[in-house]
């Protein structure tokens, strides 16, 4: 598009809603779901810019268009390319992969030729909407290749990545047959963002041992490529967080704070609500909540005519093998917990298997004494940050995975390994006992960082880094010099690859 282009071009592999078609050819759409979405939406409405994704339909063709005042442009995938490069390649060789293998990642030839062609696709979907010199700014693991794409198109632009998951550690990135085109696809990019230092020092030692370049703190040397110069690329944390204000003052809302009274009322007013809200998925660590809620009823700890736990699961990704499992797991759970510790008028569980508007999520939020975050691994958990936001009467417990991104950040968080059943038992114990001094205390310490460090912030230090210019940075440690383990590694692990 060149000069008549946008700025600023978000690549995402969703756009913030999703687009349906009914039968009679009416076309209708909702919000999409997911934490990149809730983040990226008010970056995006501040911004003169176009946001490029799939409307998460099938075979939808559709023009450009303006919704919640954002450009809108639809990248359309085939049902083909949706087996194969979003619920194969995406969610079910990388997310497992990049998840600390918690599933087994399947690794299929075909999946990855999909995943090319369609980031091919996106790349030359941002080279259309960008002006001369724009930045793009590519979103996730499901577009790891775009940036180089981008490059050789449009070597013009400043490009951008954000990675919202984990990085693994080399020992389980090097599983992948195509690591070595991943790491070149992201090398594509000035500035890579990733949500925690550790996964910016992961993806940093993927690169001394999968390729000849070297790395000097944040900063990775990519030599002359045919008409493209040298170059320099940062590799740096950039934690995401929330619209925290708007989340706060949501909360505030008359409406809302009715609607907490209501909820705790319509659950028979117990004594303590535990909350999880969590899209199905078995990273966020809900069967073991579960597990040691179900415990602490059985051993006495809690008594279920005085407490209850309400249980989110938004659907997710249903045509995933390793999500229908999951949802059959957890349900049976829930129906042995109810079954057992029920009584008429009372359920041990609310398990909802539904996606809320932010409005009720406030209002789930404001209603619960503890809030029950414990996945496995996650890149950062908005949910734990939008719980904070919400509770401006400084009241509530926020038990947080130290395998959260969130960990990293929130002290004043009761800190949990899920893995530990006894470990997590106590901890929800002290949550659900613990004196309003201690909340109040530990709230205020939580909310000061959740309303500084908003997403605001947090795009603007991204978009600021990724504006000046990546040579020359000197900071941080020689990760390279002398690294003679390194090379011998890299030299053997390059033999090994493919193309
Ligand atoms: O698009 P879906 O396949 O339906 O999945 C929803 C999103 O899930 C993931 O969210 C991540 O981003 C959050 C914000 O940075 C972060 O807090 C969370 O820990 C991550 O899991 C995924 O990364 C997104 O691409 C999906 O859109
Ligand atoms: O019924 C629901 C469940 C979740 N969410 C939102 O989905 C996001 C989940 O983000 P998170 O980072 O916690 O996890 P992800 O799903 O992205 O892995 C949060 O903004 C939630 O408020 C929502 O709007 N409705």
């Amino acid at each position: 598009m060149g000069k008549d282009g946008f700025n600023l071009v978000v690549v995402a592999n969703r756009l913030p809603v999703d687009m349906s078609v009914a039968d009679d050819g009416t076309v209708s759409w909702q919000r999409s779901p997911g934490g990149l979405v809730t983040a990226l939406e008010p970056v995006m409405q501040s911004a003169d810019g176009a946001w490029v994704g799939w409307a998460g339909s099938p075979g939808l063709e559709a023009d450009p268009f303006d919704a919640d005042d954002m450009r809108l442009v639809p990248v359309t995938l085939s049902a083909g390319e949706v087996e194969r490069y979003y619920e194969g390649f995406s969610n079910d060789t990388l997310w497992p992969l990049y998840h600390d293998v918690i599933a087994p990642p399947a690794f299929h030839r075909q999946w990855w030729d999909t995943y090319r062609k369609v980031n091919q696709r996106f790349a030359e979907a941002a080279a259309e909407q960008a002006a001369d010199g724009a930045m793009v700014w590519v979103q996730d693991y499901q577009l790891q290749l775009v940036p180089g794409m981008l490059r050789r198109l449009r070597p013009d632009l400043k490009i951008g990545f954000f990675d919202h998951i984990p990085f693994p550690p080399l020992e389980i990135f090097q599983q992948l047959p195509w690591r070595r085109q991943v790491v070149e696809g992201l090398l594509g990019a000035d500035l890579i963002g990733f949500q925690r230092a550790g996964d910016a020092a992961n993806f940093s030692r993927a690169v001394r041992r999968l390729t000849d370049l070297t790395t000097r703190g944040q900063m990775i040397q990519v030599p002359a490529d045919g008409d493209l110069p040298a170059r320099a690329v940062r590799a740096a944390p950039f934690p995401i967080s929330i619209d925290s204000k708007r989340f706060d003052e949501l909360a505030r809302t008359p409406e809302v704070q009715a609607r907490a009274k209501e909820i705790r009322k319509d659950l028979g007013d117990p004594k303590i609500v535990m909350l999880g809200v969590d899209r199905l998925d078995y990273t966020k660590g809900i069967r073991h909540r579960i597990k040691a809620y179900g415990e602490l009823l059985q051993d006495g700890s809690l008594d279920p005519a005085e407490c209850t736990l309400v249980q989110v699961a938004s659907p997710s990704r249903e045509n995933v093998g390793a999500y229908q499992e999951l949802r059959e797991h957890v349900e049976v759970l829930v129906g042995r917990i109810n079954g057992e510790y029920g009584e008429i008028g009372h359920s041990a569980i609310h398990y909802l298997h539904h996606s809320y508007p932010p409005e009720e999520m406030a209002a789930l939020y404001l209603a619960a004494d503890v809030m029950l975050v414990t996945s496995l691994r996650d890149g950062m958990n908005l949910v734990a940050k939008e719980y904070v936001a919400a509770r401006s009467d400084d009241a509530g417990v926020l038990v947080l995975s130290e395998f959260t991104g969130a960990a990293d950040e929130l002290s004043g968080a009761v800190l949990v390994n899920p893995h530990d059943i006894d470990g997590m038992k106590d901890a929800i114990l002290r949550a659900a006992t613990m004196d309003p001094k201690e909340q109040r205390k530990r709230m205020r310490r939580l909310r000061r960082k959740v309303l500084t460090d908003d997403v605001a912030k947090w795009s603007s230090r991204f978009l600021t880094t990724l504006a000046i210019p990546q040579a020359g940075d000197q900071t941080g440690s020689d990760d390279a010099r002398g690294d003679a383990t390194a090379a011998a590694h890299r030299r053997d692990l390059a033999s090994h690859d493919r193309g």
